[in-house]
């Protein structure tokens, strides 16, 4: 089924971009939990497409209906399920789409996989309206984590060839992770928001698009969380994130860094701390073999550029079996690097609830 993630916390995802709605069911959320849903716009809101001009024109608000598992102000432990209605779709920019791939997109690969009844308005189940759902589900794993000492910031770190600064591994204030939210470009450096407008803004002017690179942390997490070999929280986080359209490379700590240093140099020495142990560096990103060891959860992922461009490209028709050239019309996200990162919040969010779940199960 391979609609389904997750151990003990369950998303199951629906819908496509322009059918009816989008939505998932959520499994395994402890009874009796309040939900702060103002909280859960809030992050919706970060996602939503058509806000400015760096961002596909499409216009969704994004509004949700919960159909079950939340009655008299708490979870009850049954699925909760829910979905946001789509509104603002163009199929007609996909018509030519049908039988003329884009280059980069999963036109192709979708009509191989589904036989041809693939719904290919919008990227349909493909597209990055998926992750609406996921950041609903995030928003609520979010707000458990935090009400458990558990904080998680992400910020852009890279854009085209702009870089913020990254975080320090040895660990970020949670009130800082968390004012990242409130910006409308979540940088650590703020003199990088205008530069980082002007190339998205430039390059869209160009008929072309832009990457980057995002980065996580996550503060307050207890030593223990994972398994070796195959629910190891690497496994865990980079099946979630490989899930989000758009992401293709990742590392945790210093990741490929990693590869140039010696073993003096890559080994984070260990200390007790006021009784606590700690490690005096963190190039291992807060995990060591598979298991978290109470550092701070540091990671880094690439996102692509967004693959529907202006630009003439060479591609082909599957209705003439012909190669042929596209010029792709329609609204599409110029970079979806900062859209993706409340994505990334969100299912970070919702992987270490499952694990912690999970850990919390054990006897
Ligand atoms: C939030 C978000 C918005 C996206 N917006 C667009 C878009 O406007 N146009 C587009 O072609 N791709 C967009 N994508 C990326 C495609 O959905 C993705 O590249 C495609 O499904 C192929 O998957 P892959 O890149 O993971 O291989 C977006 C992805 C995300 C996460
Ligand atoms: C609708 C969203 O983003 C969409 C993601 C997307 C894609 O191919 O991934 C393509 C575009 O779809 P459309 O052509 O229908 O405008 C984006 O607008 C969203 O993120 O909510």
């Amino acid at each position: 089924m391979a609609n389904i993630f997750g151990k003990y916390l369950t998303i199951s995802l629906f819908g496509e971009s322009h059918g009816q709605s989008v939505g998932a069911v959520l499994d395994g959320i402890p009874a009796g939990e309040t939900i702060d849903w103002e909280l859960v716009r809030e992050a919706m809101a970060r996602r939503a497409p058509g806000k400015n001009l760096l961002s596909t024109a499409r216009k969704e608000t994004d509004d949700f209906e919960i159909q079950s598992g939340y009655f008299k102000e708490h979870t009850t432990g049954t699925p909760l399920c829910f979905r946001i209605c789509n509104v603002d779709q163009h199929s007609r920019d996909y018509d030519s789409l049908r039988h003329i791939m884009r280059p980069g997109h999963a036109d192709f690969t979708g009509r191989v996989r589904y036989d041809g009844f693939n719904d290919y308005r919008g990227g349909g189940h493909f597209s990055g309206r998926l992750t609406a759902p996921l950041v609903f589900a995030g928003a609520i794993a979010a707000q458990l984590l935090e009400r458990r000492g558990i904080t998680i910031g992400v910020h852009i770190q890279q854009i085209g060839n702009i870089k913020d600064r990254q975080f320090c591994p040895m660990g970020e204030d949670a009130a800082l992770l968390k004012s990242l939210r409130k910006k409308r470009l979540p940088l650590l450096e703020e003199d990088k928001a205008a530069p980082i407008e002007n190339l998205i803004t430039q390059t869209k002017g160009e008929l072309d698009s832009v990457g980057g690179i995002i980065e996580g942390m996550v503060v307050g997490l207890p030593a223990g969380l994972g398994d070796p070999f195959f629910d190891s929280v690497e496994s865990m986080l980079s099946h979630m994130f490989f899930s989000i359209p758009a992401v293709k490379g990742i590392e945790f700590g210093d990741g490929f860094l990693l590869s140039g240093m010696h073993g003096s140099e890559a080994n984070d020495a260990m200390q007790y701390k006021e009784g606590k142990v700690i490690t005096m560096s963190n190039h291992n990103g807060g995990i060591l073999g598979g298991i978290t060891n109470g550092m701070p959860l540091v990671f880094r992922l690439v996102i692509k550029p967004t693959p529907s461009i202006g630009r003439k490209q060479e591609t082909i028709d599957l209705d003439t079996q012909e190669n042929c050239s596209i010029e792709i019309k329609g609204r599409h996200d110029p970079c979806i690097v900062q859209r993706a990162v409340p994505v990334i919040e969100a299912v970070t969010a919702w992987t270490l609830l499952d694990m912690w779940m999970m850990a919390n199960s054990r006897g």
